[in-house]
């Protein structure tokens, strides 16, 4: 059995913020507001999990008016979505993911990024694809004031031993 789901998320860039993106530190000048490190794609990436299997969305698993979550590593909010009883028999087939962000270029961290979500889903590199692209200076996205991010994926039930 398999299931689909998709995911999407942008945040602001500031001034005084680190910029994280997929578990990542990307040197720039400017970083992501947000509750938590307002990882963006590691955000959308939850967001796929739990819409796969109709379980919410990440902002019900860990409320930005909850102090607990903030600040929050966003690594460790997929991994606690991942751990659950909820994900215990499904498998990830493939990830796919769309950076949009007019600046810094991503490229050179891309691999890198793939590297902590492979490990987080317990994947080769070779099921975790991340792309990224600009939003040829067009509206907010093309002034950089913010960064999104969307993700699609697919899970497949484990199959159970009798
Ligand atoms: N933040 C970004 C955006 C894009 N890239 C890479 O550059 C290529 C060209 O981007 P366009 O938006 O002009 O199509 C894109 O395919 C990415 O490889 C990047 O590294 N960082
Ligand atoms: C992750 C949470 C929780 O710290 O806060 P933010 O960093 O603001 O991110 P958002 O994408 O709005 O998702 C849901 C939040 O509840």
């Amino acid at each position: 059995m398999y299931r689909v789901g998709t995911g999407f998320d942008v945040h602001q860039l500031v001034s005084g913020r680190d910029l994280i993106i997929g578990g990542i530190k990307v040197p720039h000048s400017k970083g992501l507001l947000g509750h938590s490190d307002a990882d963006v794609l590691l955000h959308a990436i939850t967001d796929a999990v739990l819409g796969a299997l109709a379980l919410g969305d990440i902002g019900q698993w860990f409320p930005d008016t909850k102090q607990e979550f903030k600040g929050a590593n966003s690594v460790e909010l997929l991994r606690y979505v991942l751990e659950s009883k909820y994900l215990a028999p499904w498998s990830l087939v493939n990830l796919d993911c769309t950076i949009i962000a007019q600046e810094p270029k991503l490229a050179a961290y891309i691999p890198s990024m793939r590297q902590v979500v492979a490990k987080l889903f317990n994947v080769t590199i070779n099921d975790i694809s991340i792309k990224a692209t600009t939003f040829e200076k067009m509206g907010s996205l093309g002034r950089a004031e913010g960064i999104a991010a969307q993700a699609n994926l697919m899970l497949q039930k484990t199959p159970t031993e009798k």
